[in-house]
């Protein structure tokens, strides 16, 4: 799914008003239709008091007309105009006329010397105060009325996005921001749902779609791609009835030391699941048995030392290489990846100490060949990039980088963000159980093992990604978070190559009832 930017929203609107022969107006109505739509399909006439904050920009006017609609229906309503500016957007001046029209309740004007109304834990607030427009951080008394919305513990639906919170900046501080139950965006969910610093604003989000012009929507590229099973599916390399191992490329995975070769195993063992037709493992001379033991179907070479790598020197030709778990990083060792990195053409996919070394010996970059897959957890990239003020810095640091040096960079974390160039791949598989030692290995043999057999390195970490959360996902259900482990990932695996092909489940009841009313509008 495309993730559109604030101004590529605007355009879409503006093209959609043109091709389509509406006003805004009516484009409004649209959207304050499909929110009322979703309130109503839950709620179904229920009296819980709802109480709609508007703004005075368009967002606000969306709160008019989802206030005006529910009032229609004969729901229990208060609306309030939160006073903010003087400017005041047209759409949101005809609508302040359309609800004066439907009701003797006007909105209530609350401005920053007011009370704030009653609101028990088991109202609703619509939060249709600020949207996209957003352009500066708020003013106290409408952070007072964003933590008094928190206090209250009352169910939270923000149109859009939550109020305070901007499309391009890190807030403030947290109480500058609506903490939404749910969020419903239009057309295209937010980048901010997905960063470490601003996901927690929202529990749940659901995208609206409001009908903005097709063509647009198809034919115009984004900087950011949310990944889930149909961006992956396409990506996907059949087998042949007659394909043999030799088709699916080896790979060799250069690792480990002294106690530190069940990260190689890890990553062999996922390697090999992910689907590449020969593994073989290269680790100090002490993991020679140990892997033999615990992976059979691995072949294993050996370093002349006993507990770290020194040289690497190997006679078989992989088809992709990845370096660095488990390794550690003795001078030997960064000599060792030096020398290896001055012969070879190999595609490279890097890892663990092997990204600390590349930060310890930044001049050993140059030597990484195009497109080399650099899989970072938080506290490696700090090292190899620097610190970052926020999670826009870091992606924008992240991205000069990955200019620079011409590499894929995946910031690892729950939503894994795949960096190429400046195009980020936001993924949408795996959960909190998958933070546990040695699930970083397991991703580390699957972006190998894919591009063993045959996928580019970019494609291969997208799809790697997804592959490693829907494993840890399903593995997740078995396991629950506390006891899920690493190895639970690999065996997972299977079974997220088998959803891919799995159909959707057949609507419920509700979906199609839901559906249809959207129809209807
Ligand atoms: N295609 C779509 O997605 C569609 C989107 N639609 C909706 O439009 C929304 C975007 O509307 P928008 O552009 O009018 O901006 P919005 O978010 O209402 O805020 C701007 C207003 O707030 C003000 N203001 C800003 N910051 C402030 C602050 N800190 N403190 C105080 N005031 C502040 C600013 O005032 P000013 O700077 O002018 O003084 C201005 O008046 C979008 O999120 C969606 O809900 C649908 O209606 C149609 C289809
Ligand atoms: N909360 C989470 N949600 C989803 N995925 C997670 C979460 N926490 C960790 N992960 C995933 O688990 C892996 C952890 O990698 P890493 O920290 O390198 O582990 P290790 O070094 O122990 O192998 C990464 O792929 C990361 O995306
Ligand atoms: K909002």
């Amino acid at each position: 799914m495309k993730l559109f930017s604030k101004e590529q929203i605007y355009m879409a609107d503006k093209l959609t008003i043109e091709r389509q022969n509406i006003s805004s107006t009516d484009l409004m109505e649209r959207a304050g239709s499909q929110v009322f739509n979703w309130i109503h399909m839950r709620l179904q006439g229920a009296q819980v008091p709802i109480h709609v904050f508007c703004g005075i920009g368009n967002n606000g006017g969306d709160g008019l007309v989802i206030a005006r609609q529910l009032i229609l229906d004969g729901y229990n309503v208060k609306t309030y105009v939160v006073n903010c500016s003087d400017k005041r957007s047209k759409d949101f001046l005809i609508n302040y006329d359309r609800i004066k029209n439907v009701t003797k309740k006007w909105p209530t004007l609350l401005s920053c010397d007011d009370d704030f109304p009653v609101i028990n834990a088991e109202d609703v607030i619509v939060d249709a105060i600020f949207g996209i427009g957003l352009n500066r951080p708020v003013d106290p008394w409408i952070k007072n009325l964003f933590k008094y919305f928190r206090n209250t513990k009352a169910f939270v639906l923000s149109v859009d996005i939550p109020s305070g919170l901007s499309t391009e900046n890190i807030p403030v501080d947290e109480d500058s921001v609506v903490w939404a139950t749910y969020t419903l965006s239009f057309v295209t969910p937010k980048l901010v749902f997905f960063l470490p610093e601003t996901a927690k604003y929202t529990v749940h989000w659901e995208v609206l779609n409001i009908g903005l012009d097709e063509d647009f929507l198809m034919n115009t590229t984004t900087e950011v791609d949310l990944i889930g099973k149909n961006e992956v599916l396409p990506l996907y390399i059949p087998r042949e009835q007659f394909s043999h191992k030799g088709q699916f490329g080896h790979s060799l995975i250069i690792g480990g030391c002294y106690g530190k070769i069940g990260a190689v195993t890890l990553a062999s063992k996922a390697s090999l699941s992910a689907g590449a037709g020969l593994v073989s493992a290269y680790v100090p001379k002490c993991g020679y048995i140990p892997i033999q033991t615990a992976f059979p179907e691995a072949m294993v070479i050996t370093d002349t030392d006993d507990e770290i790598i020194t040289k690497i020197d190997f006679k078989i030709t992989p088809s992709v290489v990845s370096f660095g778990v488990g390794v550690g990083t003795d001078t030997k060792t960064i000599n060792a990846f030096e020398d290896f990195l001055k012969q070879n053409k190999t595609p490279l996919v890097i890892d663990a100490d092997g990204i600390n070394i590349l930060a310890k010996k930044k001049s050993l970059l140059q030597l990484l060949p195009l497109n080399t897959v650099l899989t970072p957890h938080p506290k490696e990239l700090e090292r190899l990039i620097g610190d970052w003020k926020d999670d826009f810095d870091k992606l924008k640091k992240v991205k000069a980088f990955s200019k620079k040096h011409k590499l894929i960079i995946v910031i690892k974390g729950a939503h894994t963000i795949t960096v190429f160039q400046d195009k980020l791949y936001v993924n949408t598989t795996g959960n909190p159980g998958m933070a546990t030692a040695g699930s970083g290995d397991v991703l580390t043999g699957i972006i190998t093992g894919l591009i063993s057999q045959g996928y580019s390195p970019l494609n291969a970490t997208i799809f790697a990604v997804y592959l490693h959360g829907k494993s840890g996902d399903f593995a997740v259900e078995k396991y629950g978070y506390q006891s899920l482990n690493a190895s639970h990932i690999i065996n997972y695996l299977g079974d997220a190559f088998i959803d891919l092909f799995r159909l959707p489940e057949p609507p419920q009841e509700e979906e199609i009832e839901e559906a249809e009313a959207t129809k209807k509008d």
